[in-house]
């Protein structure tokens, strides 16, 4: 049984966030009933001929621009009734299903989809819905979580001894999948969340260690349904095999930047070479000639491969386009509503998974008896090619033909392997809203991304190594970080100490640090030029710690408990006899706003003022201009088809970062003022350079 159905699409407008409003950007976007109509201004393009406003026609429209008004808002709820009226339906009906979030970055994808702990997302809800629906046959659910980016996909919940790149492959029933991509048993939503957590964890920790961020890539949750019907009459019985796909794509800006919508495809140049390709694919399948699958290119990029079925194929497709509504981002709310209105052509066809994995056993048991066969009378030449493929039929028929209770075995050790490779770098496995036992001692990495609601702590042990070198215990890369980096040691009784490799660029509290140093709770630790953390050992807190700047390196250890002041930027919330409960913003948010007088008096002349500080920033502003300026430049050569050599290649990806990080600084200064100035002359104080500032603003968002 078939269904012909053309992918259905909505539009959500998030709220201006704290730059928008800062810069009192006005609002270009309205909507009615199924209509979204973009306006267009003079801010927009100053001196050109006014555009009229242009209308889109979608499926669904959500306004949910102001929180504050609940009659005007559309909220995490109502996305989900409309988007899932008839989808958890069609998944236990045997069907496929694929949701996926597209839009430019900040303009509420991840919101949308993994929702915070408040505002669960569509995710959250799906699982719930898909786990308590009834059904009259014997439900199973299996989980994979995997990311793609620059290509290559990473299963985000199988770290250890697996390949950190996984290969895609495509079978004639089962369609496209990758090879060894681990699958989880899971009964309930606890169960699931534990795998989300996880999986969102090693997200973040991969960005972070390799200083990207995880909006860069493309998330993809899969569950897969199987269902199996007996018969006690016939004695016969049959199975339902449905896929539910959940799409966190990368912010789309990227490919439009670097000349997608189509015009331009430039392979070693290719910021985003997937988004690209899925403008291509959606292009070529909304033109009507186009709609037979073997027109369309999927297996350009690994994205549009693994989404082979959800477009065009074998789904029930639905596309969450996000936009912000704000004048200043017209340009990608344009191309975003553009691209939303051709997927909206897409016509799929999808089909009742009826007994497909018995029939997918079938043809691969018949496929290896051939290969093996075909392998005995096979030239030397050709065998290696035969053994190949028959490696990965035996593997893929293994997987299988695994039984539920050695899935659920599975999905236990693996948790457990898991769950050690993350503690041996140190990182938490909590869930979000970690609550940690007071005494715990623990660094916080302050580079975690913003927008997640996790965080990365690195519990300490008597002795941690830390550097880029394969036998640490933390392990780190990025500029300025050596391969031994610097040890920081716990003794019994709870004392932490530093002891810095005397040539790496090691800052404890601003103050360079080349000798062993106690560290105190709360205190700023920065290795190499982005690495942030600060520490967590209430047992141990320094005296004075808000006046302790320009503190001396310490020999002699043995310090008492003293009374304590919160450092004035990270203050962790809840009382000292509590356990630790923090938010994330309770540390993101600089809580002070005046540079405490004592910290001024000691050094008053060599401070700079707050309008050294402001000019300082205009030029930082002005070399934006420049990078910008730059960007454009080798943009516009990959547009005149001239192929980039490897270091344009390079700067390019580095010039849009180090735009995408200045602006972030700029929008916190004109979003905070003077909060904001005082906490970044506070770290020029200490000795960081406006470069640096750049890079690590990320932690004040
Ligand atoms: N509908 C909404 N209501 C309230 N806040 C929202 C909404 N959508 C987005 N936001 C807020 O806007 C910010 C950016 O959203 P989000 O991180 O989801 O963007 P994104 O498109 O996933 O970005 P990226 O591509 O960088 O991952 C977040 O702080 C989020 O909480």
């Amino acid at each position: 049984m078939s269904e012909r159905s053309n992918v259905r699409v909505a539009v959500r407008v998030r709220p201006m966030n704290q730059r928008e409003k800062a810069k009192q950007s006005s609002c270009v976007i309205s909507m009615n009933e199924n209509k979204t109509i973009l306006q267009s201004n003079a801010a927009v393009s100053p001196g050109k001929v006014q555009k009229g406003p242009t209308e889109f026609i979608f499926d669904h429209c959500f306004w949910s621009t102001d929180d504050s008004d609940p009659d005007n808002y559309a909220g995490q709820e109502e996305v989900f009734r409309t988007l899932g009226e008839g989808i958890i339906e069609n998944t236990y009906q045997g069907y496929n299903v694929c949701i996926f979030a597209y839009g430019q970055t900040g303009s509420g994808k991840t919101y949308s989809m993994m929702g915070t702990d408040d505002e669960p997302g569509l995710i959250p809800r799906f699982c719930s819905a898909l786990l308590n629906k009834e059904s009259k046959g014997t439900v199973t659910v299996e989980l994979s979580y995997m990311e793609i980016y620059n290509e290559k996909v990473r299963d985000l919940l199988k770290l250890k001894k697996s390949k950190t790149e996984l290969s895609v492959r495509e079978h004639n029933i089962l369609g496209p999948y990758v090879e060894g991509l681990s699958q989880h048993a899971v009964s309930t939503w606890e169960d699931i969340k534990l795998l989300l957590v996880a999986g969102n964890k090693c997200r973040t920790t991969a960005a972070t260690k390799m200083n990207e961020e995880s909006s860069r890539s493309h998330a993809i949750f899969t569950l897969t349904i199987t269902q199996i019907f007996h018969n006690q009459e016939s004695g016969t019985s049959k199975e339902l095999n449905s896929k539910f796909n959940l799409v966190d794509l990368a912010g789309s800006e990227r490919a439009s930047k670097s000349g997608a919508q189509g015009k331009r495809l430039v392979e070693s140049g290719n910021i985003n070479k997937s988004l690209t390709f899925l403008g291509r694919v959606i292009s070529s399948l909304a033109e009507e000639k186009n709609r037979r699958q073997s027109y369309v290119s999927y297996r350009e990029s690994v994205l549009t491969w693994l989404l082979k079925n959800s477009l065009g194929g074998n789904s029930k497709t639905v596309m969450l386009a996000t936009i912000s509504p704000a004048d200043d981002n017209y340009g990608e709310t344009h191309s975003t509503l553009v691209y939303a209105e051709r997927a909206r052509k897409i016509v799929n066809e999808a089909t009742v998974n009826e007994d497909t994995k018995f029939k997918a056993v079938a043809t691969l048991q018949e496929e290896v008896l051939k290969l093996k066969e075909q392998l005995k009378h096979a030239k030397s030449q050709q065998s290696q090619e035969l053994k190949l493929k028959l490696k990965e039929s035996e593997n893929l028929l293994k997987q299988l033909n695994l039984s539920w209770e050695e899935k659920l075995k599975k999905t236990e050790e693996n948790a457990k392997v898991m769950q050690e490779y993350l503690e041996s770098m140190g990182i938490s496995v909590e869930a979000s809203g970690i609550k940690c036992a007071k005494d715990q001692c623990f660094l916080i990495n302050l580079n975690s991304d913003p927008k997640s609601n996790d965080y990365l702590l690195y519990y300490l042990r008597d002795d941690n190594k830390i550097g880029a070198g394969s036998s640490q215990d933390f392990k780190l890369s990025g500029p300025g970080i050596e391969e031994e980096h610097c040890v920081i040691t716990m003794t019994p009784d709870g004392d932490v100490f530093l002891v810095p490799n005397g040539k790496a660029e090691t800052r404890v509290n601003g103050n360079l640090v080349q000798e062993k140093i106690q560290l105190y709770h709360e205190d700023k630790i920065n290795l190499g030029s982005n690495y942030s953390f600060i520490l967590n050992q209430p047992k141990k807190r320094q005296p004075n710690h808000p006046s302790e700047n320009k503190r001396e390196l310490e020999n002699n250890p043995k310090h008492e408990s003293g009374p304590h002041e919160q450092h004035p930027y990270y203050q962790l919330s809840g009382s000292q006899d509590d356990d630790n409960e923090f938010t994330k913003s309770s540390y993101l948010t600089p809580k002070k706003v005046e540079i405490p007088a004592e910290s001024r008096s000691h050094d008053a002349q060599s401070l700079p003022s707050i309008e050294t500080v402001l000019a300082m920033l205009q030029k930082s502003q002005d070399s934006i201009t420049e990078l910008q300026q730059n960007f454009q430049n080798l943009v516009e050569k990959l547009e005149s088809k001239e192929l980039l050599n490897q270091q344009e290649c390079a700067a390019l990806e580095n010039t849009e970062d180090m735009i995408m990080k200045s602006k972030t600084l700029l929008s916190l200064i004109s979003g905070k003022g003077k909060n904001a100035c005082a906490c970044f002359l506070e770290l020029l104080e200490k000795g960081m350079s406006i470069m640096n500032l750049i890079n690590s603003s990320r932690f004040y968002v």
